[in-house]
């Protein structure tokens, strides 16, 4: 019999001695920390060290009692203790900033023989490092200050977004129809019912939407705009309504608003309504009908006040009639239609529209201002224009760009005119537009073309296939999408591009 045999608690088996190992080290941590503490795996605090009753004051708490059994990111701002447990991977070193200080810590996930999480050990290696840690520290210091000024300066900017851009006298036209809808739009700005802009793509809509909005007694207030095309179909439900916190792991785990809620007291612009998936649009129903929601993942309804403006060119009448799009829905959004002219039923507003466009083209490229000559503004006049104004703003674009003369002559439309594809071309075009200039464009008297920088053609070249697909689908952008065997989502983004190039 040897010495230590006598010892009773002393193990000889590899197990025994690991059990007895994990004990000593449990306390040798406990003693060793400023603090410490256990949590189980519902994130409720099940035990602290003394070390750690200190701290307790500084959280708000009077003693240890009501402090154990609380959820730990309840009771302690910041914790990571939370997502130890979710993910299973330690944090084995870290800096916890909160109301009691700032803390250098390390967690560890616990777990039981078959190695589940059962829960998870919090260090408190040292509280106040900044003595001991000052560099680190004051760098620390700088990157939250820096962190919380990119914040402001964000916040700034997204108020700043939701300002409406455009007023009703930002709808340039003189026409009757331009007229009318000018009217129209001052009359709904008044009321506080739900508005649906109808007409093809690149009419005003969405500029109509600021502009009733900046007129309406909301104009103080957010204009928040979601575009439902855009916006991957998994994704809609939490940019609408949002996510309670908690309810993901990972980016979203503190929860965030939908637009609704960002919207609050002002007006939410659904842009392309026709695209709603079905599942939703009961949901949206509720919404407008309520006037109330509940964020994803969460039990409590939130009320909002929020006037909507939505936006489609798509024929909704006929959706309803093919069980695409739900018939109550359209009847609650359908309380104001107002129908956007396409631009060849207004063909009186091009010499305006042109002027304004290309006086913001010579601003924007910082050049001179171009001007069209009676020839050219005739042969604009008597193109089919189904991209409308977005179209007649790309047209313009090339011509400023691919010449240096100030005034523009018919020559210079030689690329993306809508009247030069020719399955398109209008039945009683004239003689003088059969003798218009068709793609492709062959080197005209200011040089090659083909030896400007390749970016500017290449951007050129994409404009001119968007259009030429939104022309042949008649502004159907899924189609046009498909067409050009881009996703919509990736549709959306370039012509969101060039307009933001607008
Ligand atoms: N009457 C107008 N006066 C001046 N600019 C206009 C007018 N109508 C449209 N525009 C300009 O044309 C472009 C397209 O307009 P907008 O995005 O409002 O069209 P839309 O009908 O919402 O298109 P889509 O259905 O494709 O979203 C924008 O740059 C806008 O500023």
């Amino acid at each position: 019999m040897t010495a230590l045999s006598l010892l009773p608690e002393f193990p000889f088996d590899a197990d025994g001695v690991l059990r007895m190992a994990a004990q000593s080290l449990f306390d040798v941590l406990a003693q060793a920390s400023q603090g410490m503490m256990v949590v189980d795996r519902d994130h409720r605090i099940v035990w602290i060290s003394d070390g750690y009753k200190r701290f307790l004051p500084a959280l708000g708490f009077g003693d240890e009692a009501e402090f154990v059994g609380r959820r730990v990111e309840e009771v302690v701002p910041n914790t990571l203790l939370a997502d130890v447990i979710e993910t299973g991977r330690p944090i084995l070193v870290d800096l916890l900033s909160n109301k009691a200080g700032t803390f250098l810590v390390s967690r560890l996930p616990l777990r039981n023989a078959t190695g589940q999480v059962i829960g998870a050990l919090g260090l408190v290696l040292l509280d106040q490092p900044e003595t001991r840690m000052q560099p680190l520290i004051s760098k620390f210091g700088r990157l939250q200050r820096e962190l919380e000024e990119a914040r402001r300066e964000l916040a700034a900017e997204q108020v700043k977004n939701r300002r409406p851009k455009y007023s009703i006298a930002s709808f340039i036209g003189a026409s009757g129809a331009a007229l009318e809808v000018k009217r129209q739009a001052r009359r709904v700005a008044q009321s506080d019912a739900t508005v649906l802009l109808l007409g093809e793509t690149g009419t005003g809509k969405e500029l109509l939407a600021h502009a009733i909005h900046s007129a309406s007694p909301r104009a103080h207030k957010p204009l928040v705009s979601i575009n439902i095309a855009a916006v991957p179909e998994t994704l809609l439900e939490a940019e609408f309504f949002g996510v309670a916190p908690g309810a993901y792991t990972g980016a979203d785990r503190k929860g965030r608003d939908g637009k609704f809620r960002l919207a609050d007291g002002g007006t939410l612009f659904l842009d392309e309504i026709g695209d709603m998936p079905l599942a939703l649009q009961a949901k949206l129903l509720r919404v407008l009908q309520e006037q109330e929601l509940e964020p994803l993942g969460s039990n409590q309804v939130i009320q909002v006040d929020v006037r909507v403006i939505a936006a489609t060119s798509r024929d909704l009448g006929a959706m309803v009639a093919c069980g695409a799009f739900r018939a109550d829905l359209f009847y609650r959004l359908n309380v104001l239609p107002l129908q956007v002219p396409p631009l060849r039923e207004r063909a009186d507003d091009i010499e305006a529209l042109a002027e304004a466009l290309l006086e913001d083209i010579a601003r924007r490229g910082g050049m001179p201002a171009r001007c069209l000559s009676p020839e050219a503004l005739d042969l604009l006049m008597r193109q089919p224009w189904p991209g409308n104004i977005r179209q007649l703003r790309n047209v313009l674009e090339q011509a400023a760009l691919m010449s240096d003369e100030l005034l523009l002559q018919p020559s210079h439309f030689r690329q993306g005119l809508p009247g030069a594809v020719k399955d398109l071309r209008p039945q009683n075009a004239t003689a003088a537009a059969a003798a218009e200039p068709t793609l492709p464009a062959a080197a005209g008297s200011e040089g090659n073309p083909a030896l400007r920088p390749l970016p500017e053609q290449i951007e050129q070249l994409e404009r001119q296939a968007l259009a030429a697909a939104l022309q042949a689908t008649r502004g159907n952008k899924l189609a046009a999408a498909r067409l050009l065997r881009i996703s919509r989502a990736s549709l959306y983004d370039k012509l969101a591009a060039y307009e933001a190039k607008v």
